[in-house]
C-alpha cells in the first residue's frame, strides 16, 4: 500500500501538530459554550478523534454521512444525504470535523442544511483546503493545511474506499487512478 504513495506531504507528527494547534483555537474561540461537533463520515473520523482530544470544553458529538465522490476521483454535483444526524440541531453551534474542503459542495451542502434546520452558527475545522478545487465560493474557519491541487489519500482520505488506514496524508501515483 505505502508504495502507491509518490510523495508523503504531512506526516504523523505534522498532523499531530495541526489537531494541537486547531484544538487550542477551537477551544478559545467557543469559551462558554457547548458547541456540537460534527464529524463528516467517513473521510473526518481519524481527524476527529484526534482533535475532539485537543478541545478543552463540554461537546456534544454527532456524526454525518454525506456522498459526493462516489468512490473515484472526479466530482459530482450530486450531493446526497447518505446517514443523517441523531439529534435536534436548532439553536446550537456547530462545529462541523472535515478531513477535506475540495470544491467546497460538501460543506455549502452541509451549511445550508444545518442553517435551515436553526443552527445558531456553523464553522468547519478541516485537516486539508484544497483552495484551487473549488467551485463554489465558501471559506474553512480553521485549517490543518493548505494542499495543492492534486489528489491526495490517507489518514481517512481515499481512493476507491482504500488507503484511509495510512497514517500521513500523501499523493496517490498518478498510474493508480489514470
Ligand atoms: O469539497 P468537496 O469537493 O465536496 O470534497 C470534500 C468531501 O469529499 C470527501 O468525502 P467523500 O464524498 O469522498 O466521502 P468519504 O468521506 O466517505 O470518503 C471528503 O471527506 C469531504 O467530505
Ligand atoms: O484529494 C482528495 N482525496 C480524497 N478524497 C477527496 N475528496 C475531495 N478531494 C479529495
Amino acid at each position: 500500500m505505502n508504495n502507491d504513495i509518490s510523495e508523503v506531504l504531512f506526516n504523523e507528527a505534522q498532523i499531530e501538530e495541526a489537531a494541537n494547534r486547531l484544538g487550542k483555537q477551537i477551544t478559545k474561540d467557543y469559551e462558554g459554550q457547548k458547541p456540537l461537533v460534527l464529524s463528516v463520515l467517513k473521510g473526518a473520523y481519524l481527524w476527529t478523534a484526534d482533535v475532539i482530544r485537543k478541545i478543552d470544553l463540554y461537546v456534544d458529538l454527532e456524526f454525518i454521512k454525506i456522498s459526493s465522490y462516489h468512490g473515484g476521483v472526479s466530482s459530482s454535483n450530486e450531493i446526497a444525504l447518505v446517514t443523517d444526524v441523531q439529534s435536534d440541531v436548532k439553536g446550537r453551534d456547530i462545529l462541523i470535523l472535515e478531513d477535506i474542503v475540495d470544491t467546497g459542495q460538501s460543506l455549502q451542502f452541509l451549511e445550508d442544511l444545518l442553517l435551515s434546520r436553526g443552527a445558531n452558527s456553523v464553522r468547519v475545522a478541516t485537516l486539508l483546503d484544497k483552495k484551487e478545487g473549488r467551485k463554489v465560493d465558501i471559506k474553512a474557519d480553521y485549517v490543518g493545511f493548505d494542499v495543492r491541487n492534486e489528489f491526495v489519500v490517507g489518514y481517512g482520505l481515499d481512493y476507491k474506499g482504500l488507503y484511509r488506514n495510512l497514517p500521513y496524508v500523501g499523493i496517490l501515483k498518478q498510474e493508480i487512478y489514470s
